[in-house]
């Protein structure tokens, strides 16, 4: 039976560590109907040194300073919102090591929902690995309906260049994301993270912007090579990474000058991409690009140079990348709430589709 769409708030607080991003959305958890407000609120450089220093830490580890700063800055800027029926919060991913310790995301969603006054659906990923999924990548479904939304007729990808990089490939003529067939997703490997990781060690600054110093360096083969030797490329999907899984890459560069470092780390994450492509069931026609990766046109560049595709940013089909990942949490609240799945063996490699996500009703 069709169910009401509704508008619900979606909150998202990334690997890079920036800030909260949130937007509304109008959905009845199948079909997208309307997108709506968005807002960002950035941690200030005292929190991202809390957050940082939290990273890697599990349940039993103490986080409550950590904790504090993802409560207080959600609070604030989901408060700026009015007309919210549901809240979809994500929380900040601590760790993630889905066949061994688990996935760990902090946020209080049942304190959130009492300080908003607003029924809080969070935790989206813990039931999924617990039943032998990835937990992530999540906005594969929400990909799905955007395909819809922005009535794509054949295979369309989605790729999020995050910190990690995650695509979503799917075939719009089917009718529903968890019918076989439907999307294929998973981690590509690094984006942004290993990047900024350089710029920062090299440059005391927080990532390469517009690809600047990338683009005055030249791509060393032989540190590409390696990194392509990397297992990861060669596992089937589904499959997730944590933010520091690609730590390595650092090495790879270690006796490079900064620009052909930047160059070739670019050109590392990009051929990621390239080797992910080699994992979907047909050519798409469009790689939608999504996440703060779309902003560096030398990466976008190597894409276009790498791929026999269309490679355009998801504004190019009146989506927001910089508020995808916000939305998606907003439409798998819904979801959540109206007991639909929210992976499946597709996209989180769990074995049967599942829905994840706790609710905390006011
Ligand atoms: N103008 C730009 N030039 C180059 N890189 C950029 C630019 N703008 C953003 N970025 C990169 O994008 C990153 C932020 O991307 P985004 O906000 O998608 O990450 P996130 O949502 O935190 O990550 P994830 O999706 O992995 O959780 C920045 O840290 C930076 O590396
Ligand atoms: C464990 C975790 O938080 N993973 C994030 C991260 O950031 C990008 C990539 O790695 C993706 O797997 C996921 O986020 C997006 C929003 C997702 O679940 O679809």
């Amino acid at each position: 039976m069709q169910q009401e769409p509704i508008w619900a708030l979606g909150a998202m607080s990334g690997t890079s560590l920036d800030g909260v991003d949130a937007a509304m959305i109008l959905t009845d958890g199948d079909q997208i109907f309307e997108f709506g407000d968005t807002d960002y609120r950035a941690y200030s450089d005292a929190e991202r040194h809390v957050l940082k220093d939290a990273l890697g830490k599990w349940p039993e580890d103490d986080t409550q300073a950590a904790l504090d700063v993802i409560q207080t800055a959600h609070t604030e800027v989901l408060a700026g919102f009015d007309g919210a029926q549901i809240v979809g919060f994500h929380g900040q991913t601590l760790a993630h090591d889905p066949r061994g310790r688990g996935t760990h995301q902090i946020g209080d969603g049942a304190a959130l929902a009492e300080a908003l006054g607003v029924t809080t659906v969070w935790d989206f990923r813990s039931t999924d690995v617990e039943l032998g999924g990835e937990g992530a990548p999540l906005a594969p479904y929400f990909h799905f309906a955007c395909a819809k939304w922005i009535k794509a007729t054949a295979p369309v990808a989605f790729l999020n260049l995050g910190g990690v990089g995650n695509l979503t490939w799917v075939d719009p003529n089917l009718m529903k994301p968890d019918a076989e067939g439907a999307c294929l997703a998973f981690d590509t490997g690094p984006a942004n993270a290993p990047i900024n990781d350089l710029m920062m060690e090299r440059r005391g600054l927080p990532y390469d912007k517009d690809g600047a110093l990338a683009s005055k360096g030249k791509v060393v083969d032989g540190a590409l090579e390696l990194f392509l030797e990397e297992p990861y490329f060669r596992r089937m999907p589904p499959k997730s990474l944590d933010r520091d899984d690609f730590s390595l890459m650092l090495d790879l560069v270690r006796e490079l000058n900064d620009a052909d470092a930047a160059a070739t780390m670019t050109a590392m994450s990009a051929a990621a991409v390239m080797q992910a492509m080699e994992h979907c069931p047909t050519l798409p026609e469009r790689l939608l690009v999504t996440g703060g990766g779309r902003h560096n046109p030398v990466m976008m560049a190597m894409l276009r140079a790498g791929l026999d595709c269309d490679v355009l940013p998801v504004e190019d089909v009146g989506l927001n990348g910089d508020m995808l990942e916000a939305q998606a949490f907003g439409y798998l609240a819904v979801r959540v709430l109206r007991g639909l799945p929210t992976s499946g063996p597709s996209t989180t490699g769990v074995r049967a589709a599942v829905g994840g996500g706790k609710i905390s009703r006011v």
